[in-house]
């Protein structure tokens, strides 16, 4: 068993308004708010829900807070976006950067996705970087070309242990929101390769320090069996992380494998 975390994040993209928001902090019990160790429990709403999200967890709740994107500049006319030091002051704790959402319908590769994770960590905010193959590039097993260059890229120019700081989420695009979920195989897989890549780019120590998350139709079903696998290292869950009692599940899930 590796002596890294799990990370269970929840992505709620463009889910859970405010009023969802606290909705969603009053039904998830007190329990599955509490500090456990080496778990680690987070959910990234809205911008608009953020700070609703911080009023409403519980006292002394673990669950850490994320935005879902970040722009690379610090401020200025830039008409729709939001700076990692507006991040900062509502006191996020992450951000999701290069999801294949925002890959397939806002146009961000590699190279905008690589100035925004420079920009959070500059900004002390983790970024969890996605990467992930479409359906044809796995049928044409191209899956870990496509991953390793999105990887390379959206990590270029960082040193060791700027990499310590960041997740990984490893998202097969043919998974997300279809219930297909990867086999713990594939996922396993696909995972210990990211590893071995990050070992090449930044050195064995830093890279097995990483963690990478699993993202694409996770959920309690499935949960325990991904999370088995040696560099499965969490999850990054969309729909399942948007009903409390299924998010509780997911964390009591991680609990059981530390
Ligand atoms: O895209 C995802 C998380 O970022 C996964 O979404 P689903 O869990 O809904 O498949």
């Amino acid at each position: 068993m590796s002596t890294r975390s799990i990370l269970i994040a929840g992505n709620w993209k463009m889910n859970m308004g405010p009023n969802d928001t606290a909705d969603f902090f009053e039904q998830l019990d007190a329990e599955s708010q509490k500090q456990i160790d080496g778990v680690i429990a987070a959910v990234c709403p809205p911008f608009v829900s953020l700070a609703t999200a911080f009023d409403s967890r519980k006292s002394a709740s673990a669950v850490k807070i994320g935005a879902q994107n970040v722009h690379f500049e610090d401020n200025g006319a830039f008409t729709g976006e939001i700076s990692t030091s507006m991040l900062t002051e509502v006191g996020c704790d992450y951000v999701i950067l290069g999801h294949s959402e925002r890959r397939e319908y806002f146009g961000e590769d590699d190279a905008i996705i690589n100035k925004k994770v420079k920009k959070a960590l500059l900004a002390g905010i983790t970024p969890i970087v996605c990467v992930g193959e479409v359906l044809d590039e796995r049928k044409q097993n191209r899956h870990f070309d496509v991953v390793k260059t999105q990887t390379a890229g959206s990590l270029e120019g960082l040193s060791a242990s700027e990499l310590e700081k960041v997740v990984i989420a490893y998202e097969p695009v043919w998974a997300i929101g279809t219930g297909e979920t990867a086999s713990p195989e594939q996922a396993q897989e696909m995972h210990a390769f990211i590893r071995d890549e990050l070992a090449k780019l930044f050195g064995k120590e830093a890279a097995d320090t990483v963690l990478i998350l699993y993202g694409g139709s996770m959920k309690p079903a499935n949960a325990g069996e991904l999370l088995q696998k040696p560099d499965v290292d969490g999850g990054l869950i969309g729909g399942a992380s948007l009903k409390p009692a299924d998010f509780a599940k997911l964390v009591a899930i991680a609990a059981e494998q530390k």
